[in-house]
This record gives C-alpha cells, sequence and structure tokens, in this order.
C-alpha cells in the first residue's frame, strides 16, 4: 500500500507565495557535509531561521545522506526537501522532494526516464511530491549540472525562452519552476529572466545558483522568485547563513512596501 498522498508542503509554498512571504532555502551537499559542520550550521539555523533545508549533489558519493538528514530531524523543525540529481538518491528521512524533470534540456533520461525508475520507490517512500520544472541557465561558464545531464542551458540573455518553457512546464502540470544558475553559478539568473517567467506562469518560483551576496538575493526575490537556494556560498562562510537569512527577511518588508504604494 503507498503512503497517503500528502500537499502539506505544497500548500505551505502556495499560502506564503499569496501572502507575499519568500523563503530562505539552504543547499545542503552530503559530500561536502560532516556531522559536525552540519550540527554547527543547525546551531546557526536555530538563531536564524531558514526556511527550507534542500539536500542533494551532483555525485552523492558518501553514503551518510541518510544518516545527515535523521540529525537535521532531530535538531530542527525546518523542512527537509531532497533535491536529487539521479534516481539512486532517494535516501533518508525527508518530508518531501523536488521531483524535477530537466525542461530546459532535451536529455530524455532526465525528462522522464529517471523518474520511471524512481516511480515505484517514490509511492512507497511517503515523500511528498513537488513535480517541478528545472531550468538550468547559462551563467558564464560550464557547471556541473548542465555537465552531468548532457544538456545545453538556457541562453543567459533569453528571458522570453525560459518564460515559454516554463508556461510549457506548467501546461504539463508542473507545480513549482526552479530557475538555476547551477552551481558557484558566475552569474546568477538575470532579474529580466525571472520577470518574465514570473509574468507568464503562477507556479511558485525558485531561483538559485551563484546567490553569494545579499544583493543579489534581493535582486531575485525582488524580480518575482519566492524561493532562493543557496548552496556554495554557505558552505565556504556558514556564517552567510545570516546575513541571508536577515536578506531575505529584509526583501520581504521592503517588496511589500513597494507593492503598497
Ligand atoms: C526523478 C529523480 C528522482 C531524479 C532525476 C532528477 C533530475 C531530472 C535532475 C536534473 C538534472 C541535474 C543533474 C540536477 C542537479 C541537481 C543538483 C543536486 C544540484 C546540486 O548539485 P551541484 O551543487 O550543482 O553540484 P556539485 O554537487 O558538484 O557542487
Ligand atoms: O551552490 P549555489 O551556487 O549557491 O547554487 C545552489 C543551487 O541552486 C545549485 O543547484
Ligand atoms: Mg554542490
Amino acid at each position: 500500500m503507498p503512503f497517503p498522498v500528502t500537499s502539506f508542503l505544497y500548500d505551505d509554498l502556495r499560502q506564503r507565495q499569496q501572502g507575499g512571504r519568500k523563503s530562505l532555502a539552504v543547499l545542503l551537499d552530503p559530500d561536502n557535509l560532516t556531522e559536525s559542520s552540519l550540527l554547527h550550521l543547525l546551531r546557526l539555523s536555530a538563531q536564524h531561521p531558514v526556511d527550507y533545508f534542500f539536500v542533494g549533489g551532483s555525485l552523492v558519493l558518501s553514503s551518510h545522506q541518510a544518516a545527515l538528514i535523521a540529525l537535521i530531524k532531530e535538531h530542527s523543525s525546518v523542512p527537509v526537501l531532497l533535491f536529487p540529481s539521479h534516481s539512486m538518491h532517494l535516501e533518508g528521512p525527508a518530508d518531501g522532494i523536488l521531483l524535477l524533470s530537466l525542461i530546459s534540456g532535451r536529455n530524455p533520461d532526465f525528462l522522464i526516464g529517471q523518474h520511471v525508475v524512481a516511480a515505484p520507490r517514490l509511492r512507497a517512500s511517503g515523500y511528498e511530491l513537488l513535480p517541478t520544472g528545472y531550468m538550468l541557465v547559462d551563467s558564464g561558464r560550464p557547471t556541473t549540472a548542465s555537465y552531468m545531464s548532457g544538456t545545453t542551458p538556457l541562453p543567459h540573455n533569453k528571458p522570453s525562452i525560459a518564460a515559454a518553457t516554463a508556461l510549457a512546464g506548467e501546461q504539463l502540470g508542473l507545480k513549482l519552476m526552479y530557475l538555476d544558475g547551477g552551481s558557484g553559478a558566475q552569474n546568477p539568473v538575470s532579474a529580466a529572466m525571472i520577470r518574465a517567467v514570473r509574468e507568464m506562469v503562477s507556479a511558485p518560483i525558485i531561483v538559485g545558483g551563484g546567490l553569494n551576496t545579499g544583493e543579489k538575493i534581493y535582486a531575485a526575490l525582488a524580480a518575482g522568485a519566492d524561493v532562493v537556494v543557496v548552496g556554495n556560498h554557505i558552505e565556504e562562510r556558514p556564517e552567510f547563513l545570516a546575513e541571508a537569512v536577515n536578506m531575505v527577511r529584509h526583501s520581504e518588508r521592503q517588496i511589500a512596501r513597494i507593492l503598497a504604494d
């Protein structure tokens, strides 16, 4: 028997979006974390509450993903979403999974192939499934995600192509859109592209890749992102977590003020 299907995480995201709330997701890569670095981040996030933990990486060679998620669950009530790059990475007591379909690419394995392999295990997992249109955007240099998926990212300066891609994804039933410059992106996704996607679809928009300053986080949120994702920069400088949380809360207030004027 499959577990009952719930939509708690998705409904909450929608409510946050409708209420003008913005969210910060911290991306945790199991290959770059130890138990003690994770505990340090969890202590920081108890002082500066983040909204989501995403867990994923391009290889996940280490075998402790499940143990790390269990550790998060022991110390925090922040929802944990798997952000898998492969159907082999479905491990641990997460709350949900970004079920990515790589709609910026034309590689059938990442559009539907991995999903076929994963489907029976996903049904038995109890994870809330969040079907997500995943769009890789050119960020100035090759990224792990475009290389590993064997796909060409969307051109950085073509917002209309990104918007049409997102619209097609929404028409196919995808519930979230994720614009990703890729891990450690040189240039984050442009405000113009985020705006174009925002105008085209009603789905919550996640933006990540190269968000390594408060200004870049603000720009993404002001352009229409609902969730910003920070990975590398918090891995390198865990204290950036506090600045990122403060910036998300500040942006939320600023954007609400601008919209009210
Ligand atoms: C259906 C299932 C369960 C899996 C398929 C998932 C799909 C379609 C993934 C899309 C393509 C892809 C390779 C996405 C990468 C997502 C990810 C975990 C990125 C984070 O890794 P990075 O941080 O970019 O790379 P490094 O770990 O090398 O830094
Ligand atoms: O590691 P960074 O550059 O913050 O990117 C996060 C995420 O969007 C990558 O898939
Ligand atoms: Mg990584």
